[in-house]
């Protein structure tokens, strides 16, 4: 499979980017590695994949592709930042499961773990539900701004200490798309 590289989106929603931080090959590579050892970890297990709306889509998208056993997909959706590029420390549940969660192996697959609220919430949510084990698969880890103490099992890649948008990944509702992934420029949202 060929993917585009970088220089095919310049302009448009790239200008908003101070930098690239992860180009799609990068991000495809460590996504197959990441499938490939889920698929291992689980492969007798029927786990329910459960991505976090509405930033996992394409990382989920992407990640049960190279994972080769049985398994389920579900999603929940969840919204703390809003319009805003800091957590607004309350985490709305907006989606619930589709599918039961009491003894399924249950991986939570999320783009980014931030301040940690969004899944430390979650976290506490589903263990009420007696799942048979619960672990987490992030694709970006912004280990420095964590507020809440988290295990996190399988991280892509580690994130600096900024607001990052792209594969998923939005401020205010856009960037999404991006195929790849870029620190937003801050005159974007300080006005
Ligand atoms: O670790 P935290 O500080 O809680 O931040 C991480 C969460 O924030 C984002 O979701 P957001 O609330 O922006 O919703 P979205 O996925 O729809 O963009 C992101 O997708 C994670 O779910
Ligand atoms: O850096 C980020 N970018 C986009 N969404 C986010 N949600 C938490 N942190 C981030
Ligand atoms: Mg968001």
């Amino acid at each position: 499979m060929t993917h585009t590289t970088t220089d095919t989106w310049q302009g448009g929603l790239t200008a908003d980017l101070s930098k690239i931080l992860l180009t799609e090959a990068q991000i495809h590579q460590r996504v197959a590695e990441l499938g490939r050892t889920l698929a291992s970890e689980y492969a007798d297990k029927d786990p329910l994949m459960v991505g976090i709306l509405s930033g996992s889509l394409l990382f989920m998208a992407d990640l049960v592709r190279h994972m080769n056993i049985p398994l389920s997909i579900d999603f929940m959706a969840v919204s703390s930042y809003g319009d805003r590029t800091t957590s607004s420390g309350e985490v709305r549940i907006l989606k619930d499961l589709s599918n039961a969660a009491t003894g399924r192996h249950i991986v939570l697959v999320e783009d980014i773990v931030d301040s940690g609220l969004t899944l430390d919430y979650l976290c506490d949510v589903l263990r009420t539900r007696h799942p048979a084990s619960l672990e987490i698969c992030t694709l970006l880890d912004k280990h420095e701004a964590r507020k809440r103490p988290l295990q996190v099992r399988h991280v892509g890649f580690p994130c600096p200490n900024e607001f990052v948008v792209g594969y998923g990944l939005d401020y205010a509702g856009h960037y999404r798309n991006l195929p790849y992934i870029g620190v937003l420029k801050p005159a974007i949202y300080t006005t």
